[in-house]
């Protein structure tokens, strides 16, 4: 039994176990299939892969959306040779649900495996000093499940504390830079790898006039960073404080987003409402977030800002609800121009065009000190995360 000195002593852990400082972005990795599609090509290439020419009009509607999607190209791992291998997938009378989960198995983790590589040789530091590790993916039906083979990949150790979220679609990035959030603040010396993994194959489904909005945006990706408090002096390099984050759920939204796992698939549904949603509910949300740090009264022009793309019209409303100047989003607008909505992986993609045009930027006081990162999934879930540029506040203090 253990006695009154092992009391002392996980008493006095207790009171030292938190990290001092707020969780901070420490590195960034991101990650895609080799397969290019062009979005000018895109309605010619659905169509012909699934063997739906005959369907004309639902051809038109797609030109029409990917010629408003803002999007130019897009990666995906679905190929003529993966459906002549397996031409169930094009067949919604067959069940496709066993060849698609075999295919994630391997893939979901192995794109994982590239973006968390250039993460962590961006890092500085050993895999086997990650402490922790969120994986966050529509994909996963199975166990062991792809956090334990991401794991096996990077060679990180055997007591490495594992979550994986499922189904959390694009807001899963934003929950588990929430979550890896807490880890790090809770656990001194924590180092908290989030890898977000999605490949559309899941679910991909000849063309059905409720999901051509679907496969007219989402696109294949992966992404991941890492996530600790205190940053070493010697090598760690602080990217983004996370400084307070908090999620909400729109009441009565629960029909507008959704996924389900059927006999062919994931089945998504994304109802025509959905920017409009975000458009309603976004400013009272923001305002809730900046007053749980002290801010009753933030100029959202004085922000960096993180979005999760997940359609121009949603970004669009956001720009006209907020009175946005038109740079404000350019992170988030090129990264859908360039890849598509990736889900949840999208928002690792985000944050690293910010800090990339960051590094650009020659004059550090005309730098925004303090952002914010949203991402939207079912429920309708808005995530929020207020972050800080650790250079702006270093600039200060000196
Ligand atoms: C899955 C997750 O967890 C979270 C997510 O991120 S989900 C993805 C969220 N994204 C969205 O909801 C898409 C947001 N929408 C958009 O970006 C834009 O509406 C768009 C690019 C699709 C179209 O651009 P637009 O400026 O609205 O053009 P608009 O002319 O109004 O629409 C083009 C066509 O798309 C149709 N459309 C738009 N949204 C639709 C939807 N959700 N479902 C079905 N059809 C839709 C319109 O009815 C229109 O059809 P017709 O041409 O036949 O009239």
């Amino acid at each position: 039994m253990p006695g009154a000195t092992t009391a002392t002593i996980v008493d006095s852990r207790r009171c030292t176990q938190h990290s001092e400082g707020p969780a901070t972005v420490l590195a960034i990795g991101t990650a895609n299939p080799e397969n290019i599609v062009l979005q000018d090509d895109f309605t010619d290439y659905y169509f012909g892969l699934t063997k739906s020419e005959h369907l004309t009009e639902l051809k038109d509607k797609m030109n029409r959306i990917c010629h408003k999607s803002g999007i130019e190209k897009r990666y995906i791992h679905l190929n003529a040779e993966i459906i002549r291998a397996h031409p169930e997938i094009i067949d919604k009378h067959v069940p496709s649900l066993e060849t698609r989960v075999d295919i994630m198995a391997t893939e979901v983790p192995k794109l994982a495996e590239s973006a968390a590589r250039k993460a962590i040789a961006e890092w500085g530091r050993p895999a086997t000093d990650i402490t922790h590790l969120i994986f966050s993916t529509y994909s996963g039906c199975r166990a062991p499940s792809a956090d334990l083979q991401l794991a096996s990949l990077l060679g990180l150790r055997p007591s490495v504390s594992r979550t994986i979220l499922s189904l959390h679609g694009c807001s899963g990035g934003g929950r588990a830079l929430q979550l890896a959030k807490e880890i790090a603040e809770n656990n001194r010396g924590a180092r908290v790898l989030v890898a977000c993994s999605e490949l559309t194959l899941i679910c991909f489904s000849t063309p059905d006039e409720s999901k051509i909005v679907g496969h007219g945006l989402f696109g294949d990706g992966a992404g991941a960073v890492i996530v600790g408090a205190n940053p070493s002096a010697d090598g760690e390099h602080p990217l983004f404080e996370m400084v307070a984050a908090s999620q909400t759920m729109i009441p009565g939204t629960e029909h507008a987003l959704g996924m389900q796992a059927t006999s062919s698939g994931i089945d998504f549904h994304l109802s025509i409402q959905v920017p409009t949603l975000i458009k309603d509910n976004i400013h009272q949300c923001l305002l809730d977030a900046f007053r749980s740090v002290g801010n009753t009264d933030p100029n959202w022009n004085d922000l960096f800002w993180a979005v999760h793309p997940g359609g121009r019209a949603i970004l669009d409303n956001i720009d006209d609800k907020l009175q946005l100047q038109p740079w404000k989003l350019a992170a988030s607008r090129q990264v859908l121009s360039e890849y598509g909505n990736m889900s949840g992986a999208t928002i690792a993609f985000v944050l690293d065009e910010l800090r990339r045009r960051r590094e650009k930027e020659e004059d550090m006081q005309q730098q925004p000190e303090w952002g914010v990162l949203l991402a939207f999934g079912p429920g309708v879930t808005i995530e929020t995360i207020v972050l800080r540029n650790p250079l702006s506040r270093g600039l200060k203090e000196n």
